[in-house]
């Protein structure tokens, strides 16, 4: 009897031991990143989410500057914000191909509290019909250009003397987080992003600048309606396992994930469990979602095993029709 006590006692104390643990060893701490009179830079800031990122961003009292080619797109983007939000947002036209640009446009819109590399460019085909040049376009604007981006603010940010924690964060997709039908090259410069910002976290974490990376699913925007005119159809199958969402409501989850320096920024419920199935050595400042993500990475890893099975299936059946 004695016995049996002791260990439903053990069996009730595991889990809060495991938390008490997880409290203690969680890195790099947990940390809150104002931006109330900051300056939020964002890139891709004229269209979608990072029109949308913009918008909140100034709404909540934000100084915020948006870069993108356009500038007639950036014109655009500007009066609907002010139209919106009554403040105006200072622009810059610059490729993010080009890092001299990059640094001019840096240096003329002053330090940045928070960096928002948002560009990115969707061109989804079968790897065999598309054109290299189409993959290294991809490549280069959502991979290489982020590093531009990052190279060229990162000197300002270090040496701010405003000693307040600031934030890098990286606009991935959920397609940066598991390959799919169509993405060979989108997927390829998503995961990129991850393994620029798990390494970056490490070297900046002395300067107190955190980074986030966020993965939204299909977000109606601008360019997903481009997207859409040439998605393959198996494409649109497997994607369609993780709901649409406005562009409003990722900028919503973006900005909070920001603000509370999450390391990975899930931004639906589907979200939430692929980031539990890819957690892998990701940093992870919350202790009670390294809780979930220890207690439920199994079962999370069979029904990643089914979604699999699923898509799979979906693509042996399209085969035999075509
Ligand atoms: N919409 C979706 O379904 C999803 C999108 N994402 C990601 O979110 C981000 C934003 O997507 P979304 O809002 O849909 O995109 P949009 O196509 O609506 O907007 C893209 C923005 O990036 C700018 N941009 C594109 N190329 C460059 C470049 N070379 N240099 C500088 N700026 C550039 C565009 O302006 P301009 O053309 O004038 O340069 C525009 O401001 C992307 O990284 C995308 O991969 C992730 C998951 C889903
Ligand atoms: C463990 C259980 C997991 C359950 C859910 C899995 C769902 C995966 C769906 C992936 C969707 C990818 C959409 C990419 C959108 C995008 O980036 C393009 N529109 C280009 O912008």
């Amino acid at each position: 009897m004695a016995d049996l006590n002791l260990a439903f006692l053990l069996f009730l104390l595991t889990p809060v031991l495991l938390l008490a643990v997880l409290f203690l060893i969680a890195r790099p701490r947990p940390v809150r990143i104002p931006i109330k009179n900051r300056h939020v830079f964002i890139t891709g800031g004229s269209s979608g989410i990072g029109l949308a990122l913009a918008q909140r961003a100034a709404s909540e009292g934000a100084r915020v500057s948006i870069l993108a080619r356009s500038q007639g797109k950036l014109d655009e983007a500007k009066q609907a914000i002010q139209l919106a939000t009554g403040i105006d947002v200072a622009t810059f036209a610059a490729d993010v191909r080009d890092l001299e640009a990059v640094k001019r446009a840096v240096e003329e819109a002053g330090p940045i509290d928070v960096l928002v590399v948002n560009q990115g460019v969707f061109v989804p085909e079968e790897l065999d019909r598309q054109a290299i040049d189409e993959v290294k376009f991809m490549l280069d604007v959502n991979l290489v250009g982020s590093f531009n981006m990052i190279k060229a603010a990162l000197p300002s940010m270090k040496s701010r003397t405003d000693r307040r924690p600031v934030s890098i964060a990286l606009m991935s997709s959920q397609a940066g987080q598991v390959g799919i039908y169509g993405y060979t090259a989108y997927s390829a410069s998503k995961f990129g992003l991850r393994g620029l910002a798990e390494a970056l976290q490490q070297e900046v974490i002395a300067d107190d600048i955190h980074v986030s990376l966020v993965f939204p699913p299909d977000t109606e925007t601008p360019g997903f309606v481009e997207e859409n005119k040439r998605r393959p159809q198996l494409t649109n199958v497997i994607a369609a396992s993780s709901g649409a969402m406005k562009a409003e409501d990722v900028a919503k989850k973006a900005l909070s994930g920001i603000k509370s320096g999450s390391f990975i920024v899930p931004c639906n419920f589907e979200g939430l469990l692929l980031s539990i199935a890819t957690a892998g050595l990701s940093p992870q400042r919350s202790f009670v979602m390294a809780f979930f993500e220890v207690i439920a990475v199994g079962l999370v890893r069979l029904l990643a095993l089914f979604f699999q099975w699923n898509w799979y299936r979906t693509i042996e059946k399209w085969h035999a029709q075509h």
